[in-house]
């Protein structure tokens, strides 16, 4: 109970609302300088995702023999899976600075002009939420991508004139939870396109004992592995409960953390064993018990937990049905065998 007083006050402080500890979103500006300080800088540091990690280097290196600029790239997955982090490590490697943005910042076409025109040869533009594109901003992206030129109309009325720019050649890399959500000829510009998954055990273990050493704590191998397997397969809430359990070790135990004293803090925090919180549990219960295992449509669970269908899809369903918890049918969201016996009900009799 004090522990939670405790976490409440930090983001009262920090101006933010309270929110769920294992939410992949970042929650308050402290958390945010925090994740700065133990992203990895290089590729050789980023842990996982070995596909995208090797076909990047392989692309980014050619791009640096040939001196031209790397393809345009599209990161995409569930939040706090690193896409940001890697979009600066893209920089990094190829050796340019790397600009900013995100899509629903980008209101008028002016605002991506003045970002594009700026550009050094060969810089990354980074646009995250990409997804989120203003219509008539994307529609000078596109040019921009394709010919690196920028098609704009100054002024208005009989007197306006469209004025072609040439731009420096330059890399866009997009970031997007919803890569379903971008517009056929926008995806269709980008040469490169990855898609991040969710971290097995061991690549997350490894991510756990790097950052408890970037802050000094002391853990075992058997601490980091339990904090690992309850962390829904994502780097931010590994990151998250590490620091929480440090809490907790560092006012009952020394600071010494290992897998009793992580399943102890976990709990308290009600993390259950297979890493699900109070969020998931209440939206599969709500299918379990409001809606008879399904199938149901999202928006009536939406309404029943009270939840955005946004939230739904883009944070509490990838993780349950990547684990088996949740299957995805044409007629709705159905609740398998997996979500049965772990609420400790009898699987269905089988449904036509
Ligand atoms: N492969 C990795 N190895 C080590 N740490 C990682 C890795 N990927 C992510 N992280 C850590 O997880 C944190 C969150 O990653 P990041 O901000 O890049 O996620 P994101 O995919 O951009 O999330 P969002 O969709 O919310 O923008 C980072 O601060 C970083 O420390
Ligand atoms: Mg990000």
């Amino acid at each position: 109970m004090f522990f939670y007083l405790a976490m409440l006050q930090t983001d009262q402080l920090s101006g933010a609302q309270p929110q769920r500890v294992i939410s992949p979103q970042t929650t308050s500006a402290q958390e945010e300088q925090l994740e700065r300080a133990l992203r990895p800088r290089a590729l050789i540091d980023y842990i996982g995702q070995h596909k995208t990690k090797e076909q990047l280097s392989i692309f980014i290196q050619a791009a640096k023999i040939r001196r031209e600029a790397l393809d345009h790239t599209l990161l995409f997955g569930p939040p706090g899976l690193g896409k940001t982090t890697l979009a600066h490590i893209i920089a990094h490697e190829l050796g340019v600075n790397l600009r900013q943005t995100s899509g629903p910042v980008l209101e008028r076409a002016g605002d991506l002009a003045a970002l594009l025109t700026n550009l050094e040869p060969h810089d990354v533009l980074f646009i995250d939420e990409i997804h989120r594109l203003n219509p008539v901003v994307e529609e000078i992206l596109y040019p921009a991508l394709e010919d690196y030129q920028l098609d704009i109309m100054i002024g208005e009325g009989p007197a306006a004139r469209s004025v072609k720019i040439d731009l420096p050649p330059f890399t866009l890399v997009g970031a997007t939870t919803r890569a379903g959500m971008l517009t056929n000829p926008l995806r269709d510009r980008f040469g490169i396109v990855s898609r991040l998954e969710f971290y097995n055990n061991t690549d997350l273990t490894t991510i756990v004992a790097r950052s408890a050493q970037l802050l000094k704590l002391q853990i075992d191998n058997t601490g980091a592995a339990e904090i690992a397997r309850r962390s829904r397969g994502t780097p931010r809430i590994a990151n998250r409960l590490l620091r929480r359990v440090r809490d907790y070790a560092e006012v009952k135990y020394q600071g010494q953390i290992n897998a009793e004293v992580a399943d102890a803090a976990l709990k308290m925090l009600d993390i259950d064993q297979s890493g699900l919180d109070v969020m998931d549990c209440k939206y599969l219960e709500a299918i379990l018990y409001k809606f008879a295992g399904g199938p149901v449509g999202l928006d009536n669970i939406a309404a029943a937990i009270g939840e955005s269908t946004d939230t739904i899809e883009d944070v509490i369903e990838p993780y349950l049905i990547q684990q088996g918890f949740l299957q995805r049918t044409p007629r709705g969201r159905m609740a398998t065998e997996l979500s049965y016996s772990h609420f400790g009900l009898p699987a269905p009799s089988t449904k036509a």
